[in-house]
């Protein structure tokens, strides 16, 4: 039996706040998840959402699947009401997908409270409405909505509206933890028990008690077949299993090959895809396609890696298309500056005196209030200096005035054969002075007034009695090749963001040719 993966991303994931896609938004997302590999999309609920009516009649013609089968969302016929007259049935074969998921109530609470209908009507609602659609020729699976509450209060109720889909013609029935509550030993009991109905099932899990994910493995060991997940777990409220969380742990876990190795090694770069289509921040700590996924802080971690990356990685990144990190701060030891000196092209194995003074002056700053991490360019123009590289200029002097809202800076600077002076005009400091500086190095390097400043962040920290608190400012500026990102730090907002500009155009002056040596 082909096992499926399902997602929903384009139904429930839509359901998350702050979510909204246009219809073009879904065909993109429907290609980065077929490409993927999954074996179904569900990509709405067609006659309930016009979006998605709209996104059924383009995907006919606009959406080539490699693989998946696209999938019409839609519930059961309204009650006492027949199958053939409701217009939101109509609509879902209107829809013309070979597949149609049915969301139906298996909760007698649910049926009483909100649908205000019997248990018996509901039951009817359901085997008419499974029979119609697969009359009609379609593959029918069947969403038992709050299908474990309704076990827990009337156990026989729920299992019955599994048996009714199934009877009916559904291909599967898919237990949904809709409301997130359950706990994984109970689930993996409840579907234990409705294993033994035969019926073919499938598993949907909500996060809001954390446990989406280990659920739906849990459901997978207890026998579904079907998986039903979203990309990044978006979702209503906590939202879903998370579809890439799911996939890695089924396949390089569980060796249930639900996806090709090949799409695995992809799937980093598909998550990103889809984040960036959805512009929804993706979560820096996400398993296996977080950017956090792999990084390395504390320096007994590092250490270990250094010798073997698996002493603290549960799988090779490269399966899943991560890569290893890592980052400097005053947890780092020298094995975490040597990896980064590694990382950033430098092979300082040899000078150990330089990776201690390194490490040591790493640690000093940061106490200072530096932070290496946010401002990776900083480390690298540290390695310089012990290194012995000498700057491409020394600052003689700078001024600044305000008035009248704008900003007039100077400087002057000691440059290789001589002095360079430059003056700027800003509505910000930092804007004035950047120009300044540029200004003054565009005799010996006439691409630099192309070069920009791309953002300047200053937090406070903590001040002593009697003391304000100093600043933290990090600059990013670009030469239109790349972007690096300094830190600096002074008891002066301006004078700290000023530091850390000077050393951004500094890394980016020494490192775009070689260094010698
Ligand atoms: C667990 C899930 O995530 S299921 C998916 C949920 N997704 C959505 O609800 C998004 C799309 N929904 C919609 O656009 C609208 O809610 C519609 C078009 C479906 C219905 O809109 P309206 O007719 O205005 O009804 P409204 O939203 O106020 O209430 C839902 C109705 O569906 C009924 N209903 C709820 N579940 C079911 C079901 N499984 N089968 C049939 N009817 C149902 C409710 O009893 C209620 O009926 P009522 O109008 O007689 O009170
Ligand atoms: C069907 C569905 O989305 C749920 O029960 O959560």
């Amino acid at each position: 039996m082909d096992f499926h993966l399902y997602d929903t991303t384009l139904r429930d994931g839509t359901q998350q706040e702050g979510l909204v896609l246009t219809v073009g938004n879904k065909l993109e997302v429907a290609r980065a998840l077929d490409t993927f590999g999954v074996s179904f999309i569900e990509g709405g609920w067609p006659g309930a959402i016009p979006k998605d009516t709209e996104f059924f009649r383009r995907a006919r013609h606009e959406l080539k699947l490699r693989k998946a089968e696209l999938v019409a969302f839609g519930a059961t016929r309204r009650p006492d009401l027949a199958v053939h007259e409701d217009p939101q049935v109509a609509a879902l074969l209107a829809a013309e997908t070979s597949v149609v998921t049915l969301v139906a109530k298996a909760d007698a609470r649910h049926v009483n409270l909100a649908l205000r209908t019997t248990e018996t009507e509901n039951l009817a609602m359901i085997r008419d409405t499974v029979r119609h659609l697969t009359r009609e020729g379609r593959r029918v699976f069947l969403d038992a909505e709050h299908f474990f509450d309704g076990y827990r209060t009337s156990r026989g109720y729920a299992l019955r509206v599994v048996e009714v889909a199934a009877e009916a013609g559904a291909e599967v029935v898919v237990l949904c933890d809709t409301n997130g509550g359950t706990l994984p030993d109970e689930l993996g009991d409840i579907l234990t028990v409705t294993a033994t109905t035969g019926v073919r099932l499938g598993i949907h899990c909500h996060d809001d008690s954390g446990c989406a994910v280990a659920n739906t493995l849990l459901a997978v060991d207890a026998g579904a077949t079907h998986v039903q997940v979203t990309a990044h777990g978006y979702g209503e409220r906590c939202g879903n299993a998370n579809l890439f969380t799911v996939a890695a742990n089924l396949a390089l876990k569980k060796r249930i090959p639900v996806v090709s190795q090949d799409s695995l090694s992809e799937m980093s770069a598909v998550a990103q895809t889809i984040a960036d289509i959805t512009a929804a921040q993706p979560v820096r700590a996400a398993p296996y396609v977080g950017v956090a996924a792999f990084t390395h802080k504390a320096g007994l971690h590092t250490s270990a890696v250094r010798v073997d990356p698996s002493l603290y990685q549960h799988i090779d990144p490269e399966a899943v298309g991560n890569s290893m990190r890592t980052l400097i701060s005053d947890m780092a030891g020298r094995a975490a500056i040597e990896l980064k000196a590694k990382e950033l092209g430098y092979d300082v194995a040899s000078t150990s005196e330089v990776v201690s003074r390194v490490a040591l002056r790493v640690k000093d700053m940061e106490r200072l209030g530096y932070a290496f991490e946010t401002a990776p360019a900083s480390f690298e123009l540290l390695l310089l200096d012990e290194l012995g590289i000498k700057r491409p200029f020394e600052m003689d002097s700078w001024r600044m005035t305000i008035s009248g809202g704008r900003v007039d800076a100077s400087v002057r600077l000691e440059v290789e054969g001589g002095h360079g002076l430059g003056a700027g005009l800003g509505f910000t400091p930092i804007a004035a002075l950047d120009q300044a500086l540029r200004g003054a190095l565009a005799p010996s390097h006439p691409d630099i007034v192309e070069w920009r400043l791309v953002s300047c962040q200053c937090w406070s920290l903590d001040g002593s009695l009697g003391k304000p608190a100093a600043t933290r400012a990090v600059v990013t500026v670009t030469d239109g090749q790349r972007r690096v990102s300094t830190v600096g730090v002074d008891d002066d907002a301006v004078t700290a963001s000023w530091l850390a500009l000077q050393d951004a155009i500094s890394l980016v002056l020494l490192t775009r040719e070689p260094i010698a040596g």
